[in-house]
């Protein structure tokens, strides 16, 4: 593996991915927060942990090296100077103004290891547990009761959105709501001071004004991604991805814009569409009928193409892809309550982790079936508690590494 980072397909054995165990900032979780932090209900965190450890364990007998945000976050912080910059920033983008708050929020977080530290600031840290001093702004003697200086992180679990892998570069993603817009200074810390990362080129900043995800971010080939323009990612994000892989004299030619509904339900391409084989994808039938397709490709002399594709999707893949054709097969085998049901709890959001051999969960468990009657191999993974964050097993994994097709 000559570089740390490589992913010219969906569907490549996959061989490095990036994870992170859900920690304390479920347990932060409450009722009156849930809407404003994108969950739906409120994980038991213990029943979590244990399906995520499968979940890891499932990608490490099928040859993949798991790696973890937290540990890559916390090898980087152990510098001091890095561990400053990082807080410094990190508050600034929490909105804390005052230089008092500021500054015993420094003082209580610097002082422990980098890996608690790390712990911490994803749980996010309550009112009660540090002392203010002689408040030094109106902000803080007028201070509400609203429980958290630093809110907690409870999408981190879904490292497929703050960034992707596409060849051997990364989009390093604007987040479009601020419940996960700092999710990223974790990975922008690991690209800029890991060694493993050294010279990975950005696709994307996080700097840019325009929203992006990576769940709406897919690798369909070494020569064409398709990115969704969704409720979270922007039409001037994409052609911004677009330019910069053909300006970087990347193998990639096109980029194909699916526009898909904007609504929680559907919010990434990837809760609708997925694809599983050379020749395979899921989508949800609900996505099939409004999708419009858009292409952006590589001219010559520098110079980018648009185009309204009007052609059905199957027809689109096929000739991307240089196929004859493609099978699109339905979450929930089409039937609408079903399909509606088993795409709430990510039915179409399957993981490949091999030409044919995807992850699943298991309450999926009519997509399941029909998936394996298609000729795929589906490994399940349990999902009760995972699944009440709004992703499924491509949700909660960022490929840093897949094997060539
Ligand atoms: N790619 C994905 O669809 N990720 C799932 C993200 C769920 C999370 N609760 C969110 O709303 O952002």
């Amino acid at each position: 593996m000559k570089h740390f980072i490589n992913v010219t397909s969906e569907i490549g054995r996959l061989k490095r991915v990036l994870l992170h165990r859900p920690g304390q900032e479920v347990e932060n979780l409450v009722p009156e927060y849930l809407g404003r932090l994108l969950f739906d209900d409120i994980p038991y965190l213990k029943i979590a942990q244990q399906e995520h450890d499968k979940f890891a364990q499932v990608l490490r007998e099928n040859g993949a090296e798991v790696v973890y945000l937290e540990e890559l976050s916390a090898e980087v912080l152990e510098d001091e100077k890095v561990k400053l910059e990082f807080l410094k920033e990190f508050l600034e983008e929490s909105g804390i103004t005052s230089p008092s708050l500021k500054e015993s929020l420094i003082e209580y977080l610097s002082k422990m290891p980098a890996r608690q530290m790390v712990d911490k600031i994803m749980a996010g840290v309550r009112k009660n547990e540090i002392e203010v001093k002689e408040p030094t702004s109106l902000v803080e003697l007028m201070a509400d009761d609203y429980p958290f200086y630093l809110d907690p992180m409870p999408n981190l679990y879904f490292t497929r959105d703050p960034g992707a892998s596409i060849g051997n570069g990364i989009t390093l993603n604007r987040m479009r709501t601020e419940a996960r817009r700092r999710e990223t200074l974790f990975l922008k810390y690991i690209i800029k001071y890991h060694k493993s990362f050294e010279g990975i080129p950005l696709w994307y900043d996080r700097s840019m004004p325009y929203a992006i995800e990576g769940g709406d971010e897919l690798v369909l080939s070494d020569k064409v991604v398709a990115i969704g323009c969704s409720e979270r990612t922007s039409a001037e994000a994409i052609e911004m991805v677009a330019r910069n892989l053909f300006n970087a004299n990347t193998s990639f030619e096109k980029v194909l814009v699916f526009e898909i509904p904007k609504c929680r339900a559907f919010m990434h391409l990837d809760t609708v569409f997925t694809m599983v084989d050379y020749d395979k994808f899921t989508i949800h039938p609900g996505v099939q009928g409004p999708l419009s397709v858009y292409e952006v490709t590589k001219g010559a002399n520098n110079t980018i193409k648009f185009k309204h594709n009007t052609s059905p999707l199957n027809k689109i893949l096929a000739e991307a892809l240089n196929l004859s054709s493609v099978e699109l097969i339905q979450c929930g085998g089409g039937d609408f309550i079903i399909a509606g049901r088993e795409q709430w709890n990510d039915g179409s959001n399957t993981l490949a982790i091999a030409p044919g051999v995807v992850v699943t969960y298991e309450r999926n468990y009519v997509t399941n079936e029909i998936l394996t009657k298609r000729g795929i191999k589906v490994i399940t993974i349990p999902s009760s508690e995972l699944s009440r964050g709004r992703g499924g097993p491509r949700c909660m994994s960022m490929p840093l590494y897949r094997e060539k097709l």
